[in-house]
């Protein structure tokens, strides 16, 4: 059973100011900064709390700090993201912890002593769900647990090591809690969606048990969610790229991640507000996609010959709105692709991480929209699976797009392929964030958003 832990919540001044070089040196390193490209120049601490005492033989720091960075050409001014960071404290590192070194601190609270990213650390991991599990209250830190859901005790935690936007770490197999990196305050749609599902009863997502928010300064952040660990699930990219590395066809998988898709839609639609979007709307809408496509053009060169022909896409959009069409809007995913379903081993697929395009405002974020917007994310997908792999397959994507289409029709009723020039609208848009997601994170998968944008671009797209 996991020892009783002692919260004090009590801050440390010039505790900011010691970790400074710091954290200067090791954020932009890691996958989850946002501001990639930009040097950090400083912080601002927006709350610390001790969860460990720092001067026992582990301490342990709850911080949100502000990354101040030059602003990216032609960005609004804003005060810099917010990070959420748990910092270990020890006298030296054991070497299984080598990999989460954050550094040596020379001066202030911490003089001497070594700290280093704590979501390595069982021991710091193992207090988060002890203080999900009683509740608990510390400083602004709010621990909060769905009514009715248990966490037992002795649960032992390990990190997730697979690349994602923020960083998880899995008890016993049983829960999974997802720590956000880069916060915002507000209602977050990671919390908010599978809640709102988890009351509708559907199936095809896992119910949130708990979640950890702050409350500063009269708003509400949401910092982390826990929720039941699917054992043995494998994602949907990972699935398709096996059966493409062996020809196989992907089809039955495709109509099955279709028809959870449409569940999740229609549960979506009965829980929280629709709206019809008319002219105004989809005029916006389709302003919004141009307004992208030249954002992204000034910041991604090889994309510029295209920007003309991508705009078509968008001006048959708004050609639409002019002829009265309407649609109706409803809230989604939001970020849709093969590596947000996993499929147990039962064979059933679920749909995770509600978060939403982490570049996004929130407030972007939870508007209403067509659902046929995730389904464009998971078209894009196939066709990423498919251009990812050797020998490339576009008629395997084809394939895919079919029967998912298919298998959305079946329990929606509604095939998203009636619906053309918005899919095509969408499907132009999530190619043209994928440019600028891989030249910022992953410059090596260029190519692959590239290759559709060439065929998008082409007087007859597919
Ligand atoms: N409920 C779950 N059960 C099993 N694995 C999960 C679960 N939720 C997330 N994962 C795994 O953790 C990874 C990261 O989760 P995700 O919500 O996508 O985080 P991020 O937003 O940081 O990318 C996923 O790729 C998935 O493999
Ligand atoms: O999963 P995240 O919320 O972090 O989403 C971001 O990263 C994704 C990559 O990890 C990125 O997805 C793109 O690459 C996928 C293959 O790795 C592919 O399946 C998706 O279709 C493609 O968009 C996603 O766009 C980004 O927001």
């Amino acid at each position: 059973m996991a020892e009783t832990v002692t919260l004090s919540g009590r801050t440390s001044p010039g505790l900011l100011a010691s970790l400074d070089p710091l954290l200067r040196e090791w954020l932009p390193r890691q996958r989850w900064f946002a501001g990639k490209g930009r040097p950090v120049t400083g912080f601002s601490l927006v709350a610390a709390t001790e969860l460990l005492p720092a001067d026992g033989r582990l301490g342990l720091f709850h911080l949100l700090v502000r990354a101040h960075q030059p602003l990216a050409l032609g960005a609004e001014p804003h005060p810099g993201d917010c990070y959420q960071l748990l910092i270990g404290v020890r006298e030296a590192l054991p070497p299984r912890l080598a990999p989460a070194l954050i550094g040596h601190v020379d001066e202030g609270p911490l003089a001497g002593r070594t700290v280093y990213d704590a979501l390595y650390d069982p021991r710091p991991a193992e207090v988060l769900l002890e203080a999900l599990r009683t509740q608990a209250r510390i400083g602004g830190l709010r621990f909060e647990r769905e009514p009715g859901r248990e966490i037992r005790t002795g649960l032992v935690p390990r990190l997730v090591t697979a690349e994602q936007s923020n960083s998880s770490v899995v008890y016993g197999d049983t829960f999974i809690l997802k720590l956000l990196r880069r916060i915002v305050p507000g209602v977050n749609p990671d919390l908010e969606l599978p809640l709102a599902l988890a009351h509708e009863d559907c199936p095809r997502v896992p119910a949130p048990t708990a979640w950890l928010r702050a409350e500063l300064s009269g708003e509400s952040y949401v910092l982390g969610v826990l929720q039941p660990f699917l054992q043995g699930a494998t994602d949907g990219w990972e699935l398709a790229l096996r059966e493409l590395a062996k020809g196989e066809d992907f089809g039955t998988e495709a109509r099955a991640l279709g028809r959870a898709t449409a569940e999740v839609h229609t549960a979506l639609a009965r829980a929280l507000p629709t709206v019809t979007m008319g002219h105004t709307q989809l005029r916006l809408l389709a302003d919004g996609m141009i307004e992208r496509l030249d954002v992204a053009a000034q910041a991604v060169p090889t994309l510029r010959p295209y920007a003309p022909a991508l705009h078509s896409a968008f001006t048959a959009l708004a050609d639409l709105a002019g002829e009265g069409r309407t649609w109706t809007a409803q809230r989604i995913h939001g970020d849709l692709h093969l590596g947000q379903c996993l499929r147990s081993p039962a064979g059933q697929w679920w749909l995770i991480d509600f978060e939403g395009e982490p570049s996004k405002p929130l407030a972007e974020r939870r508007m209403p929209q067509p659902p046929v917007r995730d389904i464009a994310g998971m078209l894009r997908s196939f066709d990423y699976a498919a251009h990812s792999a050797v020998p490339q397959s576009q008629g395997w994507a084809e394939a895919c797009r079919a029967a998912y289409c298919s298998g959305y029709a079946e329990v929606s009723g509604r095939d998203p392929r009636t619906d053309p020039v918005l899919l095509r609208a969408y499907e132009t848009d999530k190619a043209i964030y994928e440019v600028v997601y891989e030249a910022r994170h992953r410059p090596d998968w260029l190519p692959v958003p590239m290759a559709a944008i060439e065929r998008y671009a082409a007087p007859d797209p597919h």
